[in-house]
């Protein structure tokens, strides 16, 4: 199928950015504070990152060549745009942002270029406008605050726990009958508000709760994800690899032990060697030098912890190969597919019982340079309307529990969950 566009691609955009003067008292507001309600974008971490709205162009593509056809659009747009950037930051000047189906199919992938960037790193706060002309700036202002949800409540999505538990013991099953090492299975939860949820409401409880995690939303996906897929910058790519979960007891001392414990685990170390391999294998092509750490840290979160290792690199193929080209070339990678890749995917599609939609595909932003972020849309939601639906999924391998990956994945479904709540 073709990719459907909006806006028209061959009258060429007019793109300025420029520099927040830091007098000015919104130079300091926190991004999200700016974030109108209408059409909202933002990539945020640790208070840095973008917030964005309004659509200046957009394309939506499917199946297997989702990610090549959007960078074949993005591609062609930035060659005939008119770029004027006084700041010169990675995320200044034309910029799109991004989120892709898990699955070749079903899907639906989307390329967005908003009308209106604010961005902020390392100190500098910059305005990007976009438009089919040169557009005036907008007066920037602080926006209306989010509502909170109107009376939300959580229910089963495709399959309740008992089922689940059912389908994750059928994957040990095949996994100990050979065939494959690793499979990820997720579930999902519907909520339901009496009114549409404004999506900036859980934003800013994510970006608080969860600072080094990527806050994200764009076209109904958001999510706050502690998994880097793939950053390019200058030339360096780095991947944040995460495999190997256990749930915090809310007992600093209790966690520390437990941290312990994760780090010597045989199984999750099993797993995340499962998911650092993947990586690697898949950015060594591109790379004349990488590091891939010997043994992993462990990465606190407020809900869980994770095995995690940091993957760099330095690209030799940056000018032919965008960030989202290699976004592509990683996905899915161990930590929300499986080992091997093909056998998991389908053994997902085969026995989950639900489309994964874009949770567990790539969500991020590119530039015109190709440079960009796109993490992986774990602990993340779709909104529709009044309609939210939660995702969370774990790695199964031969020892795996039932019970204990459901109360896993019940951890995984916190941050979203408890971003929707009323207070
Ligand atoms: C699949 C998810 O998380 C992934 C699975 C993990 C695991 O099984 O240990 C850990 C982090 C993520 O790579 C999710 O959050 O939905």
């Amino acid at each position: 199928m073709s990719p459907s566009r909006v806006g028209d691609v061959s009258s060429p955009l007019v793109v300025r950015s420029v520099p927040l003067d830091l007098s000015d008292t919104l130079a300091d507001t926190p991004l999200l504070d700016l974030l109108p309600q209408d059409a909202p974008v933002a990539w945020l971490r640790r208070g840095e990152g973008m917030v964005a709205w309004g659509v200046a162009a957009e394309v939506r593509t499917r199946g297997v060549t989702r990610f090549a056809d959007a960078d074949k659009w993005w591609t062609e747009l930035v060659s005939r745009a008119v770029v004027h950037d006084a700041v010169d930051e990675p995320g200044s000047g034309l910029v799109c942002f991004g989120t892709f189906a898990f699955a070749d199919d079903p899907g639906d992938s989307v390329l967005v270029v908003p009308q209106v960037i604010v961005g902020r790193r390392a100190g500098t706060t910059w305005l990007t406008t976009i438009g089919p002309e040169e557009t005036t700036a907008p007066d920037l202002g602080l926006a209306d605050p989010a509502a909170a949800p109107v009376d939300i409540t959580f229910a089963d999505g495709a399959l309740d726990g008992e089922r689940w538990m059912a389908v994750v013991a059928d994957a040990v099953a095949r996994i100990n009958a050979g065939g494959l090492e690793k499979v990820v299975l997720a579930r999902d939860l519907i909520a339901t508000a009496d009114a549409p949820v404004d999506v900036r409401w859980p934003l800013q409880r994510l970006s608080e709760h969860y600072p080094m995690c990527w806050t994200f939303h764009v076209d109904g996906l958001f999510g706050a994800s502690p998994e880097m897929l793939v950053r390019r910058e200058r030339g360096l790519v780095t991947s944040r690899v995460l495999a190997g979960t256990i749930r915090r007891t809310g007992d600093d001392s209790a966690d520390l032990a437990l941290a312990a414990t994760l780090a010597r685990s045989s199984k999750d170390l099993e797993e995340h060697e499962y998911a650092v391999r993947s990586v690697a294998e898949s950015l060594e092509p591109h790379c004349s030098s990488m590091n891939v750490p010997e043994a992993p840290f462990v990465l606190h979160l407020p809900n869980v912890m994770h095995l995690a290792t940091d993957v760099a690199g330095v690209v030799h193929d940056a000018a032919t190969v965008s960030s989202l080209e290699l976004a592509a070339s990683l996905h899915p990678s161990a930590a929300v597919g499986g080992t091997p890749t093909r056998v998991a995917v389908e053994l997902i599609a085969e026995i989950e019982g639900m489309d994964r939609g874009r949770y567990a595909g790539p969500a991020g932003w590119m530039d015109a340079d190709g440079d960009g972020e796109w993490a992986i849309a774990l602990r993340s939601a779709e909104v529709h309307g009044a309609t939210v639906r939660l995702f969370a999924g774990c790695g199964i391998v031969a020892d795996s529990d039932p019970e204990a990956e459901l109360a896993e994945a019940q951890a995984k479904f916190l941050p979203v969950r408890d971003a929707l709540a009323g207070s």
